[in-house]
């Protein structure tokens, strides 16, 4: 079954002509997100930016949006995103912004309405954490950190 939502979305003054988020393939996963900067932005290798979209959302309850890096930037330019996944909760009304950093070897230039990263819709359970004195027993136990092998 495909869950489906409405998202609110609202572009900010001044980015008319940034592209709104899209999805480059009817089944992509992910919506791209386009750079709203005024001029280009340089990466210097090791360098990290916080880089503005132009846009703000309004999610219904149970939603987050999670922020992650486009593996074609990854791969040829060595650009990711360093907070990956970013994530965008339901009740943030400021603009989406892209933490990206530079782990190539060369100099990067961002420009405006250039696809940065990708925005992926995932729905949150509802949870309620009940602090008890002991957990029930499991086979795992406490091990963890590759205690099963390599
Ligand atoms: O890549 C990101 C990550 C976060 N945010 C925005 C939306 C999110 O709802 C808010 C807070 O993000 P997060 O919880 O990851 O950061 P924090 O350091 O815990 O800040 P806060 O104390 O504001 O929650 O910042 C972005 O625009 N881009
Ligand atoms: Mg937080």
């Amino acid at each position: 079954m495909i869950l489906s939502y409405y998202v609110q979305i609202n572009k900010l003054a001044g980015t008319e002509d940034v592209q709104l988020p899209r999805k480059m393939s009817e089944q992509a996963s992910g919506y791209d997100l386009y750079a709203a900067v005024e001029s280009d932005v340089v990466l210097s290798p090791g360098a990290r930016a916080l880089i503005p979209t132009g846009i703000s959302l309004a999610m219904p309850d149970g939603l987050e949006a999670q922020i992650r890096p486009r593996s074609g930037l990854a791969l040829k330019h060595g650009i990711t995103c360093l907070n990956t996944p970013g994530t965008i909760d339901a009740d943030y009304r400021g603009e989406i912004k892209v933490l990206l950093i530079n782990l190539g070897e060369e100099p990067f230039a961002i420009a405006r309405n250039e696809r940065i990263a990708q925005m992926v819709f995932q729905a949150v359970p509802a949870v309620t954490l009940v602090e008890v004195e002991q957990l029930s027993d499991t086979e795992r136990g406490a091990g963890g950190f590759g205690h099963t092998g390599k």
